[in-house]
């Protein structure tokens, strides 16, 4: 049976990714260092995933195993070996965290195994794949590198589906959306894949997901956990928030309509469909989920400040990005570990210079001075 080996068996790693390829006939060996579900996913062999619509359809998902990254790094490697893709849903930050057991294995699989490997890194993130290859490259000589180089495809990706945090603790199953979409780029002939949609430019896809699934997310995230909402859906009720994101999308839509010469009609139903989404009560989705990793979150290529930038630059308005960034800032959310460093930093330094630092904003620019002042007004 041909083979996956997908790191991050998390909510979109069983979800979504390893979902597609057993329904598409692999073998997928999730790799995790959560010991509970790669000990659950060896006994139980399957799980099942719902969807989260009032006649909850769910499909088992079988072949499927786990390994430790931690302390089965040897069968990780011989996995490597034998598979077709190689897949990540890790999360951002992580990805220089697994790059050096990725390269090992990439370094065993090129002198054992001809056939062509997929690497494809599913965060949301821009260009995640490349960043990736460039962590796994510093764990390679020059050897190595350029046999990898010449055996393996590293291809960037977009992956939209909410899957939230799940509330069924000692169970692997997962509750979806039933929307999804993963787009992959690349020219070249590779091995079909259920539900994996390719392209040959992922800008427009990336971006336009980006600026309007995330950016739309961060929004009601943010404003929600100021207002006390728990989730999503019931933050979207509050009628200035709604608004506020409507105006919010309205600014990232002029930038993507631009720069991709989006048929505006088209884009207005792409934003009503998200915000139905972000709508679904079945759900349940947490603030704190959404608004995680704040610095992350307000970097300069990521959901808030790229199209603020963007929109600065063409001479079109900001004002709802540059809330919704002065809003990411006072998220003080005390389990998030980035959340927590993000508030010693305004404490210890102020905002300009986490604007300067995080965000890669100057103090005297017109964005930096937008968003002092929602911030000032917010605190109060
Ligand atoms: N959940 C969503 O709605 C959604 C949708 C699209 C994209 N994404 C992206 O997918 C990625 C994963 O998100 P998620 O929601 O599935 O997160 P998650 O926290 O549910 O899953 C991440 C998994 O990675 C594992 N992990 C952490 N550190 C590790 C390490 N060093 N080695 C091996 N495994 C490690 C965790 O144990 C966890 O099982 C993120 O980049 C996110 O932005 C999420
Ligand atoms: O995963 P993050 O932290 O980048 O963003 C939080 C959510 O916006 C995100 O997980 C969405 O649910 C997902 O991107 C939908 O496709």
């Amino acid at each position: 049976m041909k083979k996956a080996v997908h790191f991050g068996a998390g909510n979109i790693g069983r979800g979504f990714i390893g979902a597609l390829f057993s329904q598409s006939g692999y073998n997928v060996v999730f790799v995790d260092i959560a010991d509970q579900i790669i000990n659950q996913l060896n006994e139980e062999k399957q799980y099942n995933v719902m969807l989260a619509t009032d006649e909850k359809e769910t499909i088992t998902i079988q072949n499927v195993s786990g390994l430790n990254n931690l302390n089965q790094e040897n069968e990780v490697i011989e996995a490597i070996k034998e598979a077709a893709f190689l897949t990540t849903a890790i999360g951002p930050n992580i990805l220089p965290r697994i790059a050096p057991l990725i390269a090992k294995g990439l370094a065993a699989r090129v002198q054992a195994n001809e056939e062509r490997l997929y690497v494809i890194a599913c965060e949301n993130q821009i260009s995640a794949t490349d960043l990736l290859k460039g962590y796994i490259m510093e764990h390679l000589d020059e050897a190595a590198k350029e046999k990898v180089l010449a055996n393996v495809s590293f291809l960037n990706s977009a992956v939209d589906r909410i899957v939230p945090i799940q509330n069924n603790q000692g169970s692997l199953d997962v509750l979806v959306e039933p929307y999804h979409e993963w787009v992959v780029e690349t020219s070249e002939g590779i091995p079909h894949i259920e539900g994996m949609k390719i392209v040959s430019e992922l800008a427009p896809f990336i971006e336009r997901k980006l600026f309007t699934v995330n950016t739309g997310h961060a929004v009601i995230a943010y404003f929600g956990y100021l207002a006390n909402k728990e989730t999503i859906d019931q933050t979207l009720a509050d009628e200035d928030i709604y608004n506020q994101v409507k105006a919010t999308l309205g600014e990232t839509g002029t930038y993507l309509i631009n720069q991709y010469n989006l048929d505006p009609e088209e884009h207005q139903k792409y934003i009503d469909k998200i915000i139905n989404r972000f709508q679904n009560a079945h759900l349940n989705d947490g603030v704190t989920r959404v608004g995680r990793s704040p610095i992350r979150k307000l970097g300069h290529k990521d959901r808030l400040v790229r199209p603020a930038l963007q929109a600065q630059k063409a001479g079109h308005s900001y004002t709802n990005l540059a809330k919704a960034i002065a809003a990411a800032l006072l998220f003080d959310y005390k389990e998030d570990e980035d959340a927590v460093k993000l508030q010693i930093m305004i404490q210890e330094h102020g905002v300009p210079y986490v604007l300067q630092e995080v965000c890669e904003l100057e103090e005297s620019s017109e964005l930096a001075k937008e968003i002092i002042s929602h911030y000032e007004e917010l605190k109060r």
